[in-house]
C-alpha cells in the first residue's frame, strides 16, 4: 500500500450515491450483455450498478498486484471466462490509481466499457467513464476498510499540545 499525503473518506451513503451517479451515465450507453466486476473492490459498486441497470449476468475477474514486492508482476487469479473479448460488457471497479490493474484487465477484455467510481490522474486515461477524480497523492478510504472510532474533544487534544 503506497503512502499518501491526504485521505478522501468515503461513507457507505456516499458510495451508494456515487455508484448510482455512475449507473445514470452508463444507462445511456447500454444495453449491456452483463457486468464484469473486478474483485474485490469492484464488487459493491458493480452490485449497485447492476441493480440500477437491471443487469443479472455478473462475471468476475481477479487480479492480484504486488507493487511493493520483488516479484512485481500482476497475477490474474480468476479470468473473466464468460465475457469473451468484452464486447457489450461493462467492466466495473471502485477506482483506478496507477492503472496497473486496469491495464491487465483491459488486455483480457479489450472491447469492454471500463467504468470506475473514482479515478486518479495516472489511471484516468484507461477509464471510459468515472464519477469523481482525486489527486494522485490522495488515498481513498472505503467504508469496508474503515470503522467509526472515538476521537478526543478539540479542547482536550489542543491542551495536550
Ligand atoms: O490502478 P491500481 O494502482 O492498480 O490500483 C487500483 C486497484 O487497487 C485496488 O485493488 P487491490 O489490488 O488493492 O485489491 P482489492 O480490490 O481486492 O482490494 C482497487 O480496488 C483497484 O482494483
Ligand atoms: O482503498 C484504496 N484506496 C486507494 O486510494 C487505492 N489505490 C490503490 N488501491 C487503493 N485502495
Ligand atoms: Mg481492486
Amino acid at each position: 500500500m503506497s503512502m499518501s499525503n491526504r485521505y478522501y473518506t468515503v461513507s457507505w451513503d456516499q458510495l451508494h450515491r456515487d455508484s448510482k451517479a455512475l449507473a445514470w451515465r452508463l444507462n445511456d450507453r447500454g444495453p449491456w450483455r452483463g457486468i464484469v466486476a473486478i474483485t474485490r473492490g469492484g464488487l459493491i459498486p458493480a452490485a449497485i450498478v447492476a441493480r440500477e441497470l437491471e443487469a443479472r449476468l455478473i462475471e468476475t475477474v481477479s487480479v492480484v498486484t504486488y507493487n511493493e514486492e520483488e516479484r512485481g508482476l500482476p497475477q490474474v487469479v480468476k479470468p473473466p471466462a464468460a465475457a469473451g473479448d468484452g464486447e457489450g460488457w461493462l467492466l466495473v471497479d471502485d477506482l483506478v490509481d496507477t492503472g496497473t490493474t486496469a491495464k491487465v484487465v483491459r488486455a483480457l477484455l479489450p472491447k469492454a466499457h471500463f467504468a470506475t467510481v473514482y479515478a486518479k490522474p495516472k489511471g484516468r486515461p484507461l477509464v471510459d467513464t468515472f464519477i469523481t477524480e482525486v489527486s494522485q497523492d490522495t488515498w481513498i478510504l472505503f467504508p469496508w476498510d474503515t470503522e467509526a472510532q472515538f476521537i478526543a474533544p478539540i479542547a482536550r487534544s489542543a491542551a495536550a499540545r
